[in-house]
């Protein structure tokens, strides 16, 4: 397919994307079963144009004055892909698979709109009624903070130290472009392209023999702000498919006790397979059955509890701008009680002196110090642990690190604009001894 034949494809998925009410996600797949000759690259790139008009949806309908699937994607294409009218233009002549010429009010607006008269929720691209959250969160940073959230993001890899180190992974993935990442000692970073292609990363040695994973730099950083240590007792009480118990394992050297369990037994089933690839031995996997406490022998002895709460996921915006959009105050509401429910839930399994991590991958803040300042209000005896001495686990980033985030007397906030990664909320609170 030429590349005007590309975009006429994306305006269309874009067309039913919006008829039919439907996941981007799944508007592609079924696209892909019905177009199969098309190749591997033309997907590719007709994904990467869908999921860049949904990072521009409403910065782009803006500028172009007009709210249509043809509209927002001429918008994108000057916002996001930094292209110029004539560039536009000559992939807009009217040719048998192309879309039609450019109007001449078209052709005006990519000429001389801007975003500078424009609302925070509009040049920050995300719902308006999030924004009296954003505005709480980062003031008149807000549409600038948003617009990082709203980027794409690279595929950042963390080396698992029980099994390689970071210098010698770093040479084997040369190939594929990876660098060290900023702050974690532990991290890779590979930028991808506009056409968004996995690099196949699934497929490589150092994949397949559990020397990587694929983790959000910021996630990497939220594990290693918990400062588990070897011989600890530790409990990843939202462990999920075990992205953070992967992280605290290696950090735990094989050392100590670490229990991992979810109220969820589906989210926890690809949890072992990860664990034995990774080569961790001291993991124990505790699945719900029916109505008990799989945590009921545990009684004020945890050194460290780490909650990876559920949250919005506002934080991970930039890998999914689909559930940006289609995010409800309902879906708030629910997390919010669930927060409760698990920091609640980790209060007695600590020993005196010991801690909770507290974890969100969202930027709002009552899913973050609104939470913490209620649990110290029902339960006095923790205390915030103040987040300059939280980032001490950095060493020597760690003045920087501290520096760069958002910090608050509840804990810390990284972002996209602020440490270039997720937007993620570490608290630690530690239980007076
Ligand atoms: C952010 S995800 C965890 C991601 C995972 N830790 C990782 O790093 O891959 C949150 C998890 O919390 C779990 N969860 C929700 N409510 C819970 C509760 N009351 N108790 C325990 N887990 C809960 C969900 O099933 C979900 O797996």
């Amino acid at each position: 397919m030429t590349p005007a034949a590309r975009l006429s494809a994306a305006i269309e998925l874009i067309e039913t994307i919006d008829a039919q009410r439907i996941p981007a996600a799944k508007a592609l797949k079924e696209w892909g079963t019905a177009h199969r000759y098309a190749g591997s690259g033309d997907r590719a790139a007709i994904s990467g144009l869908i999921w860049d008009v949904l990072r521009r949806r409403a910065s782009s309908a803006w500028i172009m004055e007009e709210d249509t699937p043809r509209a927002r994607t001429l918008g994108m294409l000057k916002l996001e892909r930094g292209m110029n009218v004539d560039d536009i233009a000559a992939l807009c002549d009217g040719g048998r698979f192309a879309p039609e010429p450019l109007s001449e009010r078209e052709r005006a607006a990519l000429t001389t709109r801007s975003l500078i008269d424009a609302p925070a929720h509009i040049a920050g691209d995300y719902p308006e009624w999030l924004d009296p959250y954003l505005a709480q969160a980062f003031g008149d940073d807000r549409a600038a903070e948003a617009a990082a959230m709203a980027s794409r993001a690279p595929l950042d890899l963390r080396v698992n130290s029980l099994k390689a180190k970071r210098e010698k992974v770093l040479s084997s993935l040369k190939h594929l472009g990876a660098q060290p990442t900023p702050w974690s000692p532990l991290g890779l970073r590979i930028e991808l392209g506009a056409d968004a292609r996995n690099p196949g990363i699934h497929a490589e040695e150092d994949f397949i023999k559990g020397a990587i994973e694929v983790q959000d730099e910021g996630s990497q950083l939220a594990a290693l702000l918990s400062a588990a240590k070897p011989g600890e007792q530790v409990i990843d009480l939202c462990a999920g498919a075990g992205g953070k118990t992967l992280a605290i394992a290696a950090m735990m050297q094989g050392k100590g006790r670490l229990i991992a369990t979810d109220h969820d037994k589906r989210q926890l089933a690809p949890i072992h397979e990860r664990l034995s690839r990774a080569g961790v031995h001291n993991a124990d996997v505790r699945t719900p059955k029916g109505e008990g406490d799989t945590l009921s022998d545990i009684r004020a002895s945890a050194d460290l509890v780490l909650i990876d709460a559920p949250c919005t996921g506002t934080g991970t915006w930039r890998r999914n701008p689909d559930a940006k959009w289609r995010m409800r105050p309902g879906a708030l509401e629910v997390r919010l009680k669930d927060q409760i429910e698990v920091l609640d839930r980790a209060a007695p399994l600590i020993k005196p002196g010991g801690r909770i991590a507290y974890i969100t991958c969202s930027v709002l803040p009552p899913e973050n110090a609104g939470q913490v300042r209620a649990f110290i209000g029902r339960h006095p005896e923790f205390a915030v642990v103040p987040p300059a001495q939280v980032a001490t686990a950095l060493w020597d980033k760690a003045e920087e690190f501290t520096a760069a985030t958002l910090q608050s007397p509840e804990g810390l906030l990284m972002t996209p604009r602020r440490t270039g990664t997720d937007g993620f909320f570490v608290s630690v609170l530690r239980r007076q001894a």
